[in-house]
């Protein structure tokens, strides 16, 4: 059990340290330059929209009453004009020009500021995705992919809002403050403060709504995460929900997740239905309060304590500067929202970016098949066929197995030993279950090798170290002499074909399907090794496509489809059969043309003629490649070079099919089981599989507890 029930996802989030600040150091700065043109044009717009109501309140006094000279702001009085009809003129000029500077900075806030948000935003999508890419199989395995989805979906666009609306809206507010006050200060500061009264108590109010609300956000987003497992659930699991006859229960479970996410929300705008109203209330006092106090001091003379003049012009600055603010004021609690999506989201985008990439290319890694270095390659190597003492020059030439790509396909189990870390934050060192423990055997070019033991025992296991899905905890895995960690992670699993149970197939046509990997973009040749000399120009593509899939058994069944090779298969594959699917992953690996093949024997049942065709064409795969079977079927293992017996994580036996016939063990039981001799396994190896099922089983409730206890 691990000592703590968050995922390496979650744990990497709550160390986030201001990731707002840091958003903004690695993401915002190459795009700084949009940000400032979208402030600087902002504040230009703001700015000119508080012109018309200073404008309005001088040419009334001047122009109008006669009660105040014609002056402005920051203008030097030469400048202005001494004739009333001149005055009358200008002051027109100048609403209608601000009117125009106003919309046209508003444009060129616009587009900077959406390129400013965008641009981020497609950055932190891609550094997310591509950072996801590097993970290795333990962060997916510890089911993740929803808060993946979110990231790369939801996040980014709060993000984008954030740095859009939210950031400018900020800036207009400030702006609009500042510059009300500003103005109205310059004007009759002691009407100001009646005015700007209302402004401490907005603040005191805005404090006390972002405190309270501040939890309550973090629990709705913790009932999101739960709305998105439940509802990932029930579509991945769709096949099983149907066979099962839950839907009502799966139903129960999002409405339960989802009604929660409704008590969340509504607790948020319980406290927004206050703090909005509660604003534009205190906008409105203080609109009301100067047009009261405003207007007695026209009527009567300067009121109270108060002692300087108050003219028709001013008290209409004021009154219209006063109505400027409810708007903007309205807009805080939007703001708010905005900032606290756009804080936790980045806390999300980096949580995922800090998780440690463990399987990636050592600094000096150097391609499988092309340069050998001496240092990084072995000299010796042990036998499948014996304990691992005799040893054998590692470096095998490609001669010896076929070119592919330069790669001879000599692999080598050294001592090795594995346990999965229970989590992504584990150092597999600390996993205490050992899946496999000291194994040692080796395949020459060209062989092939049988897997064989009862579930569990850690055959699947055991072949994914050799793709690196997962590193060795101790011992090496060597390719040619090399060890897998010091090559390329890339050139290493182009060099290793896998055909697995269940065949992915992504949506798109058969033909995009079978290219997949090696000529997945057009004009791309992922192993330009295989000497024929061929272009890869679209037509020698499809030519290869169509070899690959005759080689493949899949020729016939493609070309009986509407559109042949063009055909569309839906999401997963879904409108091919188990035998199809299969025989299109062939066909991709045929395709791949690697030194290497990896052969999970598949289990579900076909008919007769199709187990036939699959059979041909994976023994044509095989024949001039290195071959690992994960061997279901036993018959199997009677073609095989070598067969791997193992139990538990060991090797328990290893040898041909009549050696390990003769040696009467685990192997010989399992032989007599499928080949109907025995009617079944004696008691102490059904005992021993027991166990180990009852142990999982254990582990397995006690974990779905944590979760339980984890969602109440
Ligand atoms: N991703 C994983 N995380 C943790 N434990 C795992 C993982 N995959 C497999 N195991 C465990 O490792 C052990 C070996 O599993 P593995 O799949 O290698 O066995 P196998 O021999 O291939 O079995 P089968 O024939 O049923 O496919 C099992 O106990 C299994 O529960």
């Amino acid at each position: 059990m691990a000592a703590d029930d968050r995922n390496a996802f979650e744990v990497y989030r709550d160390r986030v340290d201001r990731p707002l600040g840091r958003l903004f150091r690695e993401y915002g700065a190459p795009q700084a330059h949009w940000l400032v043109i979208g402030m600087v044009a902002n504040v230009i717009a703001r700015v000119a929209g508080l012109i018309p109501p200073v404008v309005l309140g001088v040419a009334i006094d001047a122009i109008f009453t006669g009660t105040g000279p014609y002056t402005l702001p920051v203008v030097p009085d030469v400048w202005l004009p001494t004739e009333e009809d001149a005055m009358f003129r200008l002051s027109m000029l100048l609403i209608f020009g601000s009117f125009v500077v106003t919309g046209v900075f508003t444009y060129v806030y616009g587009i900077a500021a959406n390129n400013f948000a965008h641009r981020v935003m497609h950055e932190v999508r891609t550094d997310s995705f591509d950072q996801m890419q590097r993970l290795d199989m333990t962060f997916f395995d510890e089911k993740q992919t929803g808060e993946v989805m979110s990231v790369l979906n939801n996040d980014a666009s709060n993000l984008e809002v954030f740095l859009d609306n939210a950031l400018q809206n900020s800036a207009r507010l400030g702006v609009m403050v500042v510059g009300i006050a500003g103005v109205l200060v310059y004007y009759n500061y002691e009407l100001a403060v009646v005015t700007l009264a209302a402004i401490p108590l907005m603040i005191l109010l805005t404090v006390w709504f972002m405190r309270a609300v501040e939890p309550r956000y973090v629990a709705q987003r913790s009932v999101v995460g739960d709305l998105n497992t439940a509802l990932e659930n029930a579509l991945s699991g769709v096949e099983l929900v149907k066979t099962s006859n839950t839907e009502d229960y799966e139903s129960e479970r999002v409405a339960d997740a989802s009604h929660s996410y409704f008590r969340r929300t509504m607790s948020i705008l319980r406290l927004n239905f206050v703090y909005r109203p509660g604003m534009e209330l205190l906008a409105g006092l203080a609109f009301a309060v100067t047009f009261a106090v405003g207007g007695y001091w026209l009527e009567n003379g300067a009121p109270g304590p108060f002692t300087t003049e108050l003219t028709v012009g001013t008290f209409v600055t004021f009154i219209l500067l006063t109505q400027q603010f409810v708007a903007p004021l309205a807009e805080v609690s939007n703001i708010i929202d905005q900032y606290e999506n756009a804080k936790a989201s980045c806390e999300r985008v980096f949580g995922l970016r800090d998780i440690p990439v463990r399987i990636e290319d050592a600094d000096d890694a150097i391609e499988l098949g092309g340069t050998r270095r001496g240092d990084s390659s072995r000299s010796d190597g042990g036998g499948a066929g014996g304990d691992g003492s005799a040893r054998r020059d590692g470096g095998a030439t490609p001669a010896e197995g076929g070119d592919h790509g330069g790669v001879a396909g000599a692999v080598e189990y050294d001592d090795v030993s594995f346990a999965y870390p229970e989590n992504a934050l584990m150092d597999p060192a600390d996993a205490d279950e050992q899946v496999l423990r000291g194994v040692s055997f080796s395949a020459d070019p060209g062989d092939t090798v049988a897997l064989v033991g009862p579930t569990g025992a850690g055959k699947s296991t055991l072949l994914k170290l050799l793709l690196r899905l997962y590193d060795v905890t101790d011992g090496a895995i060597y390719v040619d002499g090399h060890d897998v960690r010091d090559v390329t992670v890339e050139s290493l699993r182009s060099s290793v074909g896998y055909v697995a149970q269940d065949t992915t197939l992504f949506d798109g046509t058969i033909a995009e399907n079978i290219r997949y990997g090696r000529f997945t973009r057009i004009g791309e040749d992922g192993d330009p090794g295989d000497g024929d000399g061929r272009g890869s120009d679209e037509e020698s593509i499809r030519e290869r496509v169509i070899e690959a899939a005759k080689a493949a058994e899949a020729h016939e069944f493609i070309s009986s489809l509407p559109n042949g090779y063009e055909t569309r298969i839906g999401e997963r594959g879904v409108k091919l059969s188990g035998g199809q699917r299969q025989r299109l992953a062939i066909a991709r690996v045929v395709l791949q043309d690697p030194a290497i093949l990896i052969l999970d024997e598949a289990t579900s049942a076909v008919d007769t003629e199709t187990e036939m065709l699959i059979q041909r064409s994976l023994d044509r795969l095989a024949a001039d490649r290195t071959t690992f079977v994960i061997a279901h079927r036993l018959s199997t293992v009677t073609d095989a070079d070598t067969a791997l017996v193992l139990e538990d994580g060991a090797v328990v036996e290893r040898g041909s099919h009549e050696d390990l016939l003769a040696e009467d063990g685990l192997y010989a039981k399992l032989w007599g089981v499928q080949a109907g001799e025995i009617d079944e396994l004696p008691e102490e190896f059904v005992e021993r599989a027991r166990e180990r099922h009852v142990e999982r089983a254990v582990e397995r409730a006690t974990e779905s507890e944590v979760d339980s206890e984890t969602l109440e």
